[in-house]
């Protein structure tokens, strides 16, 4: 019964990611149901809708963030669209892109169905819930240029080198940036190949810019560059190539396109 209902869930909110889905986690998904209606609330607070149609984003400032943090996501809110006071709109080249603990949650329905769906897992890069203890990072895309720019605060969790950022985090951090650009222009992908130079060691707790632009596009894969900088860009850490293959949402449980 419960299986039906998500089923029928996935089938009005989401219908690609449903037939990708579709009986593969049902099982799991009615335990987790059953599991949960162990826990017995009092009716007046238990919402008669239960799903929030709005999913978080964690890239909001928030009290953890430096003050040069701050300082370069103002600069480049203030490059992306806005409202002035007549009430008008006035175009930016930037934008900026929400950031959910969940990739299910970028796909139409997928803040739905990531309440059935292997509830508990959580996005690599917002796992952990102590504000600034690892990933601060907030992503501007730049539709024109085919281009993006993230602002990215390390926190004392990614320590490598005593005092400096470990260089799978910043890898991490790399995967993710070139990865929501390619997602952004190509769809449903995946990192098929991502080479590193670390150039200079980053200080655990600084503000980088992570630019990411796309290079080319040859049929399914999607090639990306990458170059991390200080927030005057002075200062090169690291730089980068990607490169992401499309796939279908069915590449993910087992059936090749
Ligand atoms: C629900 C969907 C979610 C999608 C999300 C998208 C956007 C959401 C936006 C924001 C989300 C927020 C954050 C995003 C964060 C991070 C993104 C990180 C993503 C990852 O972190 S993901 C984990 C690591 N990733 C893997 O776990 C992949 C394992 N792997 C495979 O699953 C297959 O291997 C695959 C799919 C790569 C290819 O398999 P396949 O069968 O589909 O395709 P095939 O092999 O035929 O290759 C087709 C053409 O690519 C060439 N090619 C393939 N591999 C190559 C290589 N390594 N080097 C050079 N060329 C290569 C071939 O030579 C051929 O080229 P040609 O067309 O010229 O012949």
């Amino acid at each position: 019964m419960l299986g039906q209902i998500a089923r029928r869930l996935g089938q009005l909110h989401g219908q690609q990611i449903c037939n990708g889905l579709n009986g593969v986690r049902f099982k799991e998904t009615h335990r987790h149901l059953q599991s949960s209606f162990k826990t017995v609330r009092p009716i007046s607070t238990i919402p008669l809708w239960p799903f929030s149609s709005r999913p978080r984003d964690f890239s909001q400032p928030n009290s953890s963030w430096s003050p040069e943090m701050r300082k370069a996501y103002d600069h480049y809110i203030a490059l992306c669209d806005t409202d002035n006071e007549n009430g008008e709109k006035t175009k930016g080249p930037w934008r900026k892109l929400p950031s959910y603990n969940r990739s299910i949650k970028y796909a139409t329905g997928g803040i739905h169905l990531s309440k059935f769906i292997q509830a508990e897992n959580r996005l690599f890069t917002r796992s952990v819930k102590e504000q600034g203890a690892t990933f601060e990072y907030v992503v501007f895309v730049n539709k024109e240029e085919k281009s993006c720019v993230c602002v990215f605060q390390s926190g004392r969790l990614l320590e490598g080198a005593p005092g400096h950022v470990h260089g799978g985090a910043i890898a991490t951090m790399i995967d993710t940036v070139t990865g929501t650009l390619a997602g952004y222009l190509s769809g449903p992908i995946m990192t098929a190949n991502l080479n590193i130079d670390y150039r200079n060691p980053m200080p655990l707790g600084s503000v980088v810019l992570i630019h990411s632009a796309l290079d080319r596009i040859e049929r399914r894969k999607t090639f990306i560059t990458c170059k991390v900088t200080s927030t005057d860009e002075s200062k090169l850490y690291t730089e980068a190539t990607a490169l992401f293959v499309s796939i279908s949402v069915g590449h993910l449980f087992g059936s090749r396109n």
